[in-house]
């Protein structure tokens, strides 16, 4: 049932496909600390894969090498099956890796809509020089990109506030506007850095409900920090859980929840 190289079927009938992501000993040093330390593993395509560990773990560290912001001194990123040389996050965007942040980075006096299109821009052919010269290419390329934003608008159950500006919006509904712009950049690998924080019970089960619909609606491969146990174990497909910088376990949510180094070191303790 588990073929390596083409992916399987798990035993609740998700479809995990091959590797998409697979990082190779990874070192990444600030100075003479040590964030992560000769870490690897692999995202499949299509599944849902968590970063858990303590404060401070490096889970943020690793995201950051994922989405190209840090460069590790040691070892190789792997994307859709080459070798990626150093890039820029602009780069890696383009290549199709999208997204939120911990702290809500959005532009807070911009509408819902307008917040949403900045998310399309890796993907926009004309500039602002083809769009004076070249007027009709470039309308309608506007008009296909509000198509693709108003399905993920629509998809996501935020029409009411389309007009709305960002800054007015409670902390749940933010967060679900951060999702929105990441997913208009139609991502291969969508990185999620807490997507529950700060959340009440409401707004997490929302939350949890579209990452799922994304994943399994857009075929989105999701890849998320979480603190939220619970959460982690309903949405997850496999969970690395990393502590002190290193990868102290790796595997389904039952495997985690049964390994006795992760008990010790994490989930043995409160971690809210
Ligand atoms: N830009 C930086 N410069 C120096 N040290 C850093 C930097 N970013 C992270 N670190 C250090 O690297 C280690 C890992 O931090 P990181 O933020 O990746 O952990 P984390 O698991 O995401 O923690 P948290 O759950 O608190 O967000 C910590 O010791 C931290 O102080």
């Amino acid at each position: 049932m588990t073929d390596m190289t083409e992916g399987y079927t798990t035993a609740d009938g998700r479809r995990i496909g091959p590797v998409l992501m697979d990082l190779r000993n990874i070192t990444l040093r600030f100075g003479g600390v040590e964030a992560i330390k000769n870490i690897s593993f692999d995202i499949r395509e299509g599944e849902i894969r968590a970063i858990i560990g303590p404060n401070g773990a490096g889970k943020s560290s690793m995201l950051n090498v994922i989405s190209g912001f840090y460069h590790p001194q040691e070892g190789e990123v792997w994307f859709r099956g080459r070798k990626r040389p150093p890039m820029k996050p602009y780069e890696v965007a383009r290549q199709g890796i999208a997204r939120t942040f911990q702290n809500i980075a959005l532009f807070e006096g911009m509408s819902v809509l307008d917040n949403i299109m900045t998310g399309r821009l890796t993907l926009m052919k004309t500039g602002m020089l083809s769009q004076a010269v070249w007027w009709g290419r470039a309308q309608r390329e506007e008009v296909a990109h509000r198509e693709k934003v108003e399905r993920i608008i629509d998809f996501l159950e935020i029409q009411s506030i389309r007009k709305t500006p960002v800054g007015r919006l409670p902390y749940g509904l933010k967060k679900r506007v951060e999702l929105a712009r990441a997913l208009a950049a139609e991502p291969k690998l969508l990185l999620l850095d807490e997507p529950m924080a700060g959340m009440n019970v409401e707004e997490k089960e929302d939350m949890c409900r579209f990452i799922l619909d994304v994943n399994d609606e857009f075929g989105t491969t999701i890849a998320l920090i979480e603190h939220d146990m619970g959460v982690v174990m309903d949405l997850s497909d496999r969970v690395v859980v990393m502590d002190y910088g290193k990868k102290i376990g790796d595997g389904t949510p039952d495997e985690i929840r049964n390994n006795q180094d992760v008990i010790d070191a994490y989930l043995g303790v409160s971690h809210d």
